[in-house]
């Protein structure tokens, strides 16, 4: 098409393609909101530029053009020249709210999580994930960042999966807490269940802040851990419940089966086992957040992927489970996966 036609087409957008190749400004001006606390301003009445600029100790101008960006991208509204908070806002990002999530910004757009994506996109699409094992190395510091700063974020599908243990007409136990990292999933199951026992296991720099929380929620007593790789260690036997949660999806479908296999010959006659995913359904284009975490997954590990019911199911099966059943956790992206016996 020619410039002249592309003046009268109606079907065309090159803004949105600008948009995109502009995406990094979205994580800079979120960034610089979350750092400023320039919405918990807002939520206690600093409202307008002038009143911003006192609160966060910024330039006037600097948070007018910064308030006006996150307004056009949806995380304020505007009236006047008075910033309003939008409902999301209010509860993940207003440091006094509860569900404070702003901290989550320390992990996800880590440098060496931007570089991961950023330094050569085509380089991980050829090879078909990344060149080198990237985040999947062994003890790879990456995660105790992640560990130190998602808990606002997979908490809530940490208290999903309690919340739906704690349902079962037979409590489990013993229990073996895979990957765990923070300890979350393990520890809110372990407040749930006053007679559960949990095992952790993860690299040893994880599992040092997975105590410390596991002490913070006063279930230290029943929390022991064993660092190394899941793959490696002898993790012992007979749980009533295994959990894995978002941990399949950092590998490939031989790889997750290679693991199952392990999980199986661990459990107890009537174990169950819960994993964690974001799975896409199989069309694998929506929902678009847990479709979209395939990328995250083909930038930052050799070979991991996000998985759909048909594909969680094929793995489950050739681990020797009669296959999965699949919920959404909501209001989070997740989806809790149990395994059938
Ligand atoms: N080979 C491995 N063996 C055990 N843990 C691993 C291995 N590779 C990565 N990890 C851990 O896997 C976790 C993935 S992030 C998931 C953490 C937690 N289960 C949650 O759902 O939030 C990180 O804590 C990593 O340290």
């Amino acid at each position: 098409m020619s410039a002249e036609q592309l003046a009268s087409a109606s079907d065309v957008n090159p803004a949105a393609i600008v948009d995109a190749m502009l995406g990094f400004h979205k994580t800079a001006a979120l960034k610089a909101a979350i750092e400023l606390d320039l919405f918990t301003a807002i939520a206690a009445g600093s409202d307008t530029p002038e009143l911003l600029a006192g609160a966060t100790g910024s330039a006037e101008r600097g948070v007018r053009i910064l308030g006006d960006f996150l307004t056009t991208a949806g995380f304020l509204t505007k009236d006047g020249a008075r910033y309003g908070l939008t409902p999301s806002s209010q509860v993940f990002l207003d440091r006094k709210s509860p569900a404070y999530m702003g901290g989550v910004a320390d992990f996800l757009t880590a440098p060496e999580n931007l570089e991961l994506f950023l330094d050569n996109p085509a380089a991980y699409v050829r090879n078909g994930g990344s060149p080198g094992l990237a985040n999947m190395a062994p003890d790879h510091p990456v995660w105790l960042k992640f560990a130190e700063a998602m808990i606002p974020f997979v908490g809530v599908s940490a208290a999903g999966v309690a919340a739906e243990v704690a349902s079962w007409p037979k409590p489990p136990r013993k229990i073996l807490d895979i990957a765990a990292g923070h300890g979350m999933f393990g520890i809110l199951v372990a407040k749930a269940l006053p007679n559960a026992e949990i095992t952790a296991v993860d690299w040893a720099a994880v599992l040092e802040l997975a105590r410390r929380n596991a002490e913070k929620a006063g279930v230290a007593g029943r929390y022991r851990t064993i660092a190394g790789s899941a793959f490696d260690v002898d993790w012992g036997r007979d749980y009533d419940l295994i959990l894995l949660p978002n941990f399949l999806h950092h590998f490939d479908e031989e790889t997750c089966t290679l693991l199952l296999r392990k999980v199986k010959a661990s459990l107890a006659p009537d174990g169950r086992v819960i994993a964690v995913e974001f799975v896409p359904n199989e069309d694998r284009v929506s929902p678009p957040f847990a479709a979209a975490f395939a990328l995250v997954m083909l930038a930052t590990t050799p070979r991991g992927d996000a998985y759909t019911t048909s594909g969680l199911s094929a793995m489950a099966r050739a681990a020797g489970f009669g296959g999965v059943s699949v919920r959404a956790l909501p209001p989070t992206p997740a989806s809790l996966v149990l395994f059938e016996p």
